[in-house]
């Protein structure tokens, strides 16, 4: 045997992150179910001498070796058992010989039903037909959380399709969202295990939006364990590095801290640069040996022995290898002992040990033969086409060549499906986000303008308000000064006693008056009238009267006069009436009317005893024009002759002749 033939060194990979059955949930359910061993549950031996054989025998009963990362089996699964609680729980069950036991409370079996899970699925199973016998029982939380468990069943039996249905109805219906969030990370798993990379990428996307409404730390553990696998099997390293260190953050009361440490070397390792000597890898190691997850620690070793053959130091891996083998072998987790068993394989063949190396790469073919498409398989096949090209024999080496081509294709055609998965989901994802932010940045934008608005309205409104308040002070301040003026004008211009025009005012009314019948050639006559005697009537009467008989006089009056005809108290009992458009042929007649209506008050009831007349003189416009003073002077001296005449009646004034025209029967005074 000469050298070894050439082999093309294999990117090796973690087959926990690449195994067919999912990223390194499957020892995880291998390493809950020795926990729950450890502790004693499902089986009435608390005895911890047995448990870690038992432990480490793979589980007959266990119907598929594959992935749970959805953190089935795990006594931190259920979320309000603490650990010493499950404890009692596990001393329970052993007290009880069956599980068809019917005196459970609901929610110890379903805290049972939990921790049964893997360790103990055939108790798992009785305690959901328990559950589902006296499901009338249970309240509506409890209801979905016993469906939520049957999903699992469903998944953990093979049922992918109809776990994955009623995992979907439990995520769209369920109230609790806690148990919508368990459903999510199992529902994750799944897709993983059917190789929906996309599918599962979308539902981490949810998962992660639904974390921060989960308070349970046991449940976010789980989640972020899935997500930080998933993103190292993407490729997507440092996101995988940051789940970490959030899961570190989360860690459930009681969890170790070897999950979180084993997702993060495998994460740096996979990002590339690392030596086989890494002080974190040692360290994380020792930290899952001393927490007996040793499924862990050896997973580890394996990019440990990757690293020794890619640094061509196949020997020191040989020696790691088989060091640890044993304890892989005693573990039984399939996958891990194929994938040991091929890496000594090619340390072996890297060594020149052809035929150790030969049984070892066949042994690994054995172990994994079940799991279809892995990495391990492939150098187990790249080996033995090397040892048969090697001893000459190339109908063997070819038969070998062409199975590792299919198995590196058809793995490295999953690897890629993997990231170009992540890729497509997480450019879509990250549109949508975008899209969702632009439309968030609108809608604040929108809700800041509608509030501007709004405020702006208000603002607006207050001062239109403002303003209108204003204005009708205003308009109010206004119109009281207007009413003022008025009242003072009236006052300014009206007689007290009467409320006809005084003097002043009819002396400019009648100006204007005058002025305007000048410019049409219209004419006017002026009365001026003066009560007779006045001075015996408040003489005999009083003033009282005497006022009394000068309002009633205004009155009677102005009931003789037309609107336009302009009446005033000139002074005392003095008055003046000057009517516009009245000739001096028609005035006779309105004067006397006037007369004789002054003297009808005398027959009043209240002036019964007053003796009431008035002398009145006119003046026209025809003999003294339209001069107001010369009309009140004619008029003037014309009563002054009406009263020397003997006093109640009327004379016109008249220039042709020197006696006055007497106008109506002069009344003699009574
Ligand atoms: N009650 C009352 N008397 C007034 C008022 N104004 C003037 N008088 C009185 O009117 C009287 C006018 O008297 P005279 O001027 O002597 O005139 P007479 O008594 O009417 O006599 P003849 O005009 O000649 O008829 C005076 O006694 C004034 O005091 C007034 O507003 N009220």
């Amino acid at each position: 045997m000469g050298q070894p033939a050439p082999v093309r060194p294999l990117a090796i990979r973690n087959p926990l992150l690449h195994a067919r059955t999912g990223p390194g949930a499957a020892l995880w359910r291998i390493v809950e179910r020795r926990r729950a061993a450890r502790a004693g549950q499902g089986r009435c031996d608390m005895d911890p001498a047995n448990d870690s054989k038992r432990a480490l025998q793979p589980s007959a009963g266990r119907p598929r070796s594959r992935v749970d990362a959805a953190g089935r089996g795990s006594p931190a699964g259920h979320p309000r058992l603490p650990r010493p609680m499950w404890v009692l729980a596990a001393a329970l069950a052993c007290a009880t010989p069956t599980h068809a036991q019917t005196t459970v409370p609901a929610t110890e079996l379903i805290a049972r039903a939990e921790q049964q899970r893997t360790a103990d699925n055939a108790g798992f199973r009785a305690s959901l037909a328990q559950l589902d016998a006296s499901r009338q029982a249970l309240t509506e939380p409890q209801k979905w959380h016993l469906r939520y468990l049957h999903a699992w069943q469903q998944d953990f039996g093979g049922d992918i399709e109809g776990a994955q249905r009623n995992l979907r109805e439990i995520i769209a219906q369920a109230p609790d969202p806690l148990i919508r969030f368990r459903a999510r990370t199992t529902l994750l798993n799944t897709m993983a295990l059917t190789r929906h990379y996309e599918d599962a990428y979308r539902e981490l996307d949810l998962l992660m939006q639904e974390m921060p409404q989960v308070q349970d730390l046991a449940a976010r553990f789980q989640a972020l364990a899935e997500a930080a696998q998933l993103m190292t099997a993407a490729g997507q390293y440092d996101l995988s590095l940051r789940f970490v260190d959030q899961m570190l953050a989360n860690r459930p009361p009681g969890a170790g801290l070897c999950r979180a440490r084993f997702n993060a070397e495998h994460a740096r390792y996979r990002r590339g640069g690392l030596k086989s000597n890494d002080a974190g890898f040692a360290e994380a190691i020792g930290l899952c040996e001393a927490e007996g997850e040793t499924g862990f620690a050896n997973q580890l070793r394996c990019d440990i022995a990757e690293m020794l053959i890619s640094q061509h130091e196949a020997a020191a891996a040989i020696v790691l290898l088989r060091r640890h083998l044993p304890e892989v072998e005693r573990f039984g987790y399939k996958r891990q002992m194929a994938h040991f068993k091929a890496l000594l394989a090619q340390a072996l063949l890297a060594e020149g040990q052809w035929g150790a190396a030969r049984s070892s790469a066949l042994a690994a073919i054995d172990d994994g033969r079940g799991d279809g498409i892995s990495e391990p398989l492939a150098i187990a096949y790249q080996v033995l086409y090397a040892v048969a090209h090697r001893a000459g024999n190339d109908t063997e080496a070819l038969a070998w060549y062409q199975k590792y081509s299919e198995a590196e294709r058809a793995y490295l055609d999953d690897a890629s499906a993997q990231a170009q998965a992540y890729q497509r989901v997480h450019l879509r994802l990250a549109e949508r986000r975008r899209e969702a932010e632009a439309l968030g940045s609108r809608n604040r934008i929108l809700q800041l303008q509608q509030s501007l608005d709004r405020k702006a309205m208000q603002a607006s409104g207050l001062l239109i308000a403002l303003l209108l308040t204003l204005l009708a002070s205003v308009a109010f301040w206004v119109f009281r000064l207007k009413r003022s003026q008025r009242r003072f004008m009236r006052l300014a211009r009206h007689d007290g006693l009467t409320g006809i025009f005084n003097r002043q005012h009819f002396v400019e009314c009648a100006e204007e008056v005058l002025a305007a019948a000048s410019l049409r050639h219209e004419p006017a006559c002026l009365i001026l009238f003066d009560l007779d005697h006045f001075k015996q009537i408040n003489d005999a009467h009083g003033h009282l009267v005497g006022d009394r008989v000068l309002r009633r006089t205004a009155e009677v009056c102005r009931q003789q006069l037309r609107r336009n005809d302009i009446f005033g108290r000139l002074g005392g009992e003095e008055f003046g009436i000057l009517l516009p458009g009245c000739a001096v042929d028609t005035v006779m007649a309105r004067a006397e009317a006037i007369r004789a209506a002054i003297a009808s008050t005398s027959d009043e009831r209240d002036l019964r005893d007053v003796t009431v007349s008035a002398s009145l003189g006119i003046a026209g416009t025809r003999d003294a024009g339209y001069d107001l003073r010369q009309l009140m002077a004619d008029a003037d001296d014309a009563l002054y002759r009406a009263k020397h005449a003997g006093r109640n009646q009327v004379v016109i004034a008249s220039p042709f002749c020197d006696e006055p025209e007497s106008a109506g029967a002069v009344s003699p005074a009574r």
